[in-house]
């Protein structure tokens, strides 16, 4: 590609080289379109704007813009609330720097690692950090990381950062930076929780909320999967094969409900990667690596994996259970797929007890279609609260009736008539409910 629509942005020529030729990004996103120019400008701003979308490059390449490599100083800090995502970001920051002819060092600050080996490192300081917020405050704290003249700090996946107890670290990060410091927001979900937090730090009037015109992804397909009190894992492994997807991810709310889903699996001969928790640092990355080679078709993951984390090819997302803790992982979850304007597939398998979560959902604009996969066939259900609204045929009250009226063990004279007095009480109690429901 010889040319880019970025070029309009005024970016140094290696980065614009960087575009062409590494990142292939022909134009800007909605987010990047609307926020680069603020950035740019030294403006501080929130980021909002479905999965996806291009966060990430809105905030990397005006940053990377503003760098004086002749200043050895630690320039732009970027947080992130996992290792696997600050890692992400890092290798999206050295593809970019990589073009440029002066010397640009940026380091990857996160736990899990060595952190006297960091802290040798860190003789001379670098330009850019990528990091986790612990991480990064302990080497400043250890006056191993000097971030006195820090320009710019990037609070990347906010709202988990909060959830994580990690805007307290942020705080302290960024009370170590100066006055005049540029902080950058962003996140998929803003919650009503961290608006504290944001006023605090972006009271200046100059900061640019860019909205998402709807709350997920937009060529997401949500599918609904009723469990019917079916084995699950029989049911995800089922589903799976019948879409030989290019990459599946397979949402667990517990590392232990995340190995035995990928011990199913793999028992019946899938290669399936997994990743939470418990893996150790090194598993882990390890784990991430393989994934985006593309080691494995199908990936069982817990909500560590759920945010932000830029997997090439994901082309399904299965929930196995809804999250219970906080219903915006059900939007970072299937924004795994769909990604940069491809499209993608959700299916949620759920419980009777899922409705109240289905229904906040379906107010917050997710739009589910109902389906089963029976015998290797997709079959169209109706809307499940259609299903329960339905009133039971005559028989099917019968039937509810007689299950309710339990038979007495012991035959008594006269039972049967007692029978049928109690069944026509409880045909009367259930007409009266249908009609009230009318
Ligand atoms: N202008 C662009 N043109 C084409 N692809 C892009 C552009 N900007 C970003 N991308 C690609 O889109 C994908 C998603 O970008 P990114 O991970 O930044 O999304 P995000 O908004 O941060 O998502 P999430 O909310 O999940 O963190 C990446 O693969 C990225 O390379």
């Amino acid at each position: 590609m010889e040319h880019t629509k970025f070029e309009r942005f005024a970016l140094k020529p290696y980065i614009i080289e960087a575009i062409t030729k590494e990142l292939k990004f022909f134009e800007p996103t909605e987010i990047q379109e609307r926020l680069m120019p603020s950035i740019l400008k030294g403006e501080s701003v929130i980021g909002q704007s479905q999965t996806g979308t291009g966060k990430t490059h809105a905030y990397l390449l005006p940053l990377l813009n503003k760098v004086d490599p002749t200043q050895r100083e630690v320039q732009f800090v970027i947080t992130a609330p996992t290792r696997e995502l600050a890692t992400q970001i890092y290798h999206e920051v050295v593809k970019i720097t990589a073009f440029s002819k002066e010397d640009i060092v940026t380091k990857c600050l996160i736990g899990g690692t060595d952190k006297q080996r960091t802290i040798e490192k860190l003789k001379s300081q670098p330009h850019i950090v990528v990091g986790t917020p612990g991480r990064i405050n302990d080497l400043i704290k250890e006056n191993a990381l000097i971030v006195n003249k820090t320009r710019s700090l990037v609070v990347d996946e906010a709202d988990l950062m909060l959830d994580m107890g990690f805007i307290k670290e942020v705080d302290m990060v960024a009370s170590q930076m100066p006055e005049e410091l540029q902080i950058l927001v962003f996140s998929a979900t803003i919650p009503e929780k961290l608006k504290p937090f944001l006023k605090k730090y972006l009271e200046n009037p100059k900061f640019t909320h860019v909205a998402p015109k709807q709350v997920t992804a937009a060529k997401i397909e949500h599918v609904l999967v009723p469990t019917k009190h079916r084995n699950k894992k029989k049911l995800v492994f089922d589903i799976l094969k019948g879409f030989n997807p290019f990459i599946a991810i397979v949402f667990t709310n517990t590392k232990k409900n995340a190995d035995e889903v990928a011990d199913a699996l793999l028992e019946n001969g899938l290669k399936v990667g997994r990743i939470h928790g418990d893996l150790s640092p090194r598993d882990r990355k390890k784990m991430m690596k393989q994934i985006n080679d593309l080691e494995f078709q199908y990936v069982v993951a817990t909500d560590l994996a759920a945010r932000g984390i830029d997997i090439k090819g994901v082309s399904h997302v299965i929930n196995y259970e809804l999250p219970t803790t906080d219903l915006d992982f059900y939007i970072h979850r299937v924004g795994r797929t769909a990604r940069a304007g491809s499209s993608g597939v959700a299916v949620t398998i759920y419980e009777q007890s899922d409705e109240d979560a289905l229904n906040k959902l379906e107010k917050l604009g997710v739009d589910f279609v109902h389906r089963d996969y029976i015998d290797g066939e997709w079959k169209d259900l109706d809307d499940r609260k259609k299903r329960q609204k339905r009133k039971k045929t005559p028989d099917e009250v019968d039937a509810l009736a007689k299950s309710i009226v339990q038979k007495p063990k012991k035959v008594k004279p006269g039972y049967k008539k007692k029978m049928t007095r109690e069944m026509e009480q409880i045909k009367k109690r259930k007409r009266k409910i249908d009609n009230r429901k009318k």
